[in-house]
């Protein structure tokens, strides 16, 4: 087997292996996904991403977490395969049909509705999401939102003061999640203004997540706490996320190549 090219990319310091298999298949299992990923004994990254042709859009874009499990949205990541891609550009994913705009240094990309349905996010049992009767210790009252991917997050004081390492796996399993769960802590200190960090179901702390600001502001939103257009404050970042008037979330920020290499998979198997 040939060796193969990838690239290394992030938006915000969330990091992705990037495959760009529109005229070369590859589908890799969670168990070649899982030692690409390794930061010791392999490539490293947050999330795998292949890039294929697509029947119905520019590109197909498909997102594995680097414990191997394969989701159906990665908000950086999708501006990442925006910025490869170039202009304007239409991504189908598992978990819909985005449209993005390269922009010098990112990406623009239109995540859609939210849905808040307590089975599209999904729960176990009906909830409401707007403020889930739920608590792990002093967290309390989450909301959840599903972008592609599902989300709860929690209205705090400060997130710093959250031990996320600790906390983040415990709510990302607890059953309630049949799906298990990206876990949000945020503040607001202003209506325009978000400070927040994520645990990612299957990836753990990162730097950033995209769906994360997402679903973050739509909650926020429907709080009646945030304006139409919020800055989202991450540990890599800043992204900004704006509410069109068709209720759809665009969320605009950077992306770039880090570095290109080759990659010779027999070494993985
Ligand atoms: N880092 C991503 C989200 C990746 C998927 C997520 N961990 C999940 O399991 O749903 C982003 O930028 O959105």
């Amino acid at each position: 087997m040939a060796p193969r090219s990838f690239l290394k990319m992030h938006g915000l310091g969330n990091d992705f292996v990037v495959f760009d298999a529109r005229g070369d298949a590859f589908d890799p299992d969670a168990d070649l996904v899982r030692r690409l990923a390794d930061r010791r004994t392999g490539i490293g990254c947050d999330q795998l991403i292949v890039v294929d042709a697509s029947a119905v859009a520019t590109v197909r874009a498909r997102f594995w977490n680097c414990d191997g499990e394969a989701v159906g949205a990665c908000g950086n990541g999708s501006r990442a395969v925006a910025a490869l891609v170039g202009g304007d550009a239409s991504i189908e994913t598992a978990g819909g049909l985005l449209t993005a705009t390269a922009l010098v240094g990112g990406a623009s990309v239109d995540m859609g509705t939210p849905r808040f349905d307590w089975d599209a996010v999904p729960l176990a049992y009906a909830m409401d999401t707007l403020a889930l009767p739920l608590a792990w210790g002093l967290l309390a009252n989450p909301g959840a939102a599903n972008v592609g991917n599902p989300h709860i997050v929690f209205f705090v004081a400060d997130p710093d003061a959250i031990d996320l390492g600790v906390i983040g796996p415990e709510i990302e399993h607890d059953p309630v999640f049949p799906e298990r769960i990206n876990v949000g802590v945020a503040a607001l200190p202003a209506r325009d203004h978000m400070v927040l960090r994520v645990w990612e179901r299957g990836a753990g702390l990162t730097r950033a997540c995209g769906t994360g600001a997402v679903a973050a502001v739509a909650v926020a939103q429907r709080r009646g706490l945030a304006d139409a257009r919020v800055t989202v404050s991450l540990p890599g970042g800043d992204l900004v996320i704006t509410r069109q008037d068709d209720g759809h979330l665009v969320m605009a920020g950077p992306a770039v190549i880090a570095f290109t290499g080759t990659v010779d998979l027999e070494d993985y198997r």
